[in-house]
């Protein structure tokens, strides 16, 4: 059974033209004028672009004491319902388990996804099993993307000597290393301190993560990342700190990719003023929302290149989940949700006040990100022999964003009462229609793993450049190098 999307405009990231496109066993086989397949979709006045990829989600996540309440079920729905058609997910083992081990049990989580994913890895702990399970991951496994978090003390934070090892370990396989930047060791007593002054609100929470510890902790991993020869992902840059910093390192030719998030760019501080304790607990995430100047860095950073993706860092929890850290901002569980509202609100704020055009949309929202993760053109491109991940976006399409009409499993939304202009009308999953004008048609466990090759472009420029300017013995005449 074929598919014809039909009389829309195709934008990817680098073109805009009217074509037809033809889909057949979940891959795109023809682009051109008047085709016909057994089916039509009508894209009249629709972009057709390649579905989101959203590289940083928490579904189902153990951590803080609970899990993350959506899990791949609702979260791989609010995605497509949002226009995103692929998520890569953290696989997180806990101090001392093996990372096939941790493997495992993403492996079961996944099963009911509604679209494809992929998951990068977590580096929580240091020793010679992590380093001998990275290669097997790497080649066997098709994940060549491992995060290591700079913060939070006592649980998920690795030390510089491992992060080092690690970093060295990745380069030799051709894999890239993410970070969590945020110094943990500020961060922690920071938190204490306030603590012990009083400040026990959500508003303690962004006091004790201020932009320095961010911007402290991207030049640390850009400067380790750089000493081993790796390339490096700075996951949820949220501030001008962290990107001056990156814009730095790209300007010198270091290999870096920054990712703000939705929410940093659209939500600012003033929220975790508010008087209502749970509406600023509900937006407790790590980093925090920063004021309009950061906002202002970021917008510009994705103008102008030195930021490459944007993605949610979905990791939603409920407000009795939130509420565990009454009295102790410290136990409020991390994370806020975006998953469906990441390309609408993206959308509305960067296409529709001219900020980004159509195509650079695309670049941060699919393409560039599936280039970093080497699945591009599989993934992030309307091109005959991709995958047919794809949404008819409609940009006159309108909502009020509310938690009533959601598919995330909570009880808010910390985009509430916001207006979006910019929709998908139709959002296709390997050529299945999976979200039709409002209607959600997912079908669980249609989504599959997509594994990633390790030795991408830049692995391979990168090591070569490190080769040949590696540290040489100086010959000297009458002197035998070896010193004998
Ligand atoms: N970001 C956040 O607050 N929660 C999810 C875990 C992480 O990415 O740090
Ligand atoms: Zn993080
Ligand atoms: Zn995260």
């Amino acid at each position: 059974m074929t598919k014809v999307i039909k009389n829309g405009t195709i934008v990817t990231h680098d073109l805009t033209y009217k074509a037809d496109v033809l889909v057949d066993g979940g891959k795109i086989i023809e682009i051109g004028e008047g085709l016909t397949g057994d089916e039509e979709i009508d894209a009249t006045g629709c972009y057709v672009m390649p579905g989101g990829i959203d590289p940083h989600t928490h579904l189902e996540m153990p951590f803080m004491g609970t899990y993350s309440a959506d899990d791949f079920e609702s979260g791989t729905r609010a995605a497509l319902a949002g226009g995103t058609t692929m998520v890569v997910d953290f696989a997180l083992p806990s101090p001392g388990q093996g990372l096939l081990d941790a493997l495992k049990m993403w492996d079961n989580k996944s099963t009911r996804a509604h679209c494809d994913y992929s998951f990068h890895m977590a580096v929580t702990w240091w020793g010679e099993q992590v380093f001998d399970e990275m290669e097997t991951v790497v080649k066997e496994r098709g994940i060549n993307t491992f995060k290591h978090f700079m913060a939070y003390k006592g649980a998920l934070m690795v030390q510089d000597d491992e992060m080092y090892a690690s970093f060295q370990r990745l380069a030799e396989l051709g894999a890239i290393a993410m970070v969590h930047a945020e110094n943990g060791d500020v961060v922690a007593d920071l938190s204490a301190k306030l603590l012990a002054e009083g400040n026990n609100g959500p508003e303690g929470h962004a006091y004790s993560r201020p932009p320095q510890v961010e911007g402290e902790a991207t030049n640390r991993a850009i400067m380790i990342a750089d000493m081993a020869g790796v390339p490096l992902y700075v996951v949820h840059t949220s501030c001008e700190d962290s990107h001056e910093a990156i814009r730095r390192a790209r300007q010198q030719g270091k290999r870096v990719w920054g990712e703000p998030l939705i929410q940093h760019l659209t939500l600012d501080e003033s929220e975790y003023f508010n008087q209502d304790w749970d509406h600023a607990a509900r937006r407790v995430m790590s980093p925090p929302f920063r004021n309009k100047q950061h906002q202002d860095s970021l917008w510009a950073g994705l103008q102008a290149g030195s930021l490459s993706v944007v993605a949610t860092d979905h990791c939603a929890f409920t407000t009795d989940q939130k509420r565990t850290g009454i009295g102790d901002f410290t136990k409020i569980p991390n994370g806020t949700g975006g998953l469906e509202d990441r390309m609408p609100m993206l959308w509305t704020h960067g296409v529709g006040t001219g900020r980004l055009t159509p195509n650079e949309f695309v670049a941060i929202t699919s393409a560039n990100i599936a280039k970093i993760l080497n699945c591009y053109p599989r993934k992030g491109a309307i091109r005959v022999g991709s995958d047919a991940d794809i949404v008819v976006w409609d940009p006159e399409a309108e909502k009020t964003i509310t938690a009533g009409a959601q598919q995330s499993a909570i009880d808010y939304n910390v985009f509430e009462g916001k207006k979006v202009k910019g929709l998908p009308r139709y959002t296709l999953s390997k050529g299945r229609v999976m979200f039709d004008t409002g209607k959600m048609l997912g079908q669980e466990g249609h989504g599959e793993f997509v594994k990633r090759a390790p030795l991408g472009e830049v692995n391979k420029a990168l090591s070569s450049w490190k080769q040949i300017t590696a540290p040489r013995p100086v010959e000297r005449s009458g002197i035998p190098a070896s010193g004998v």
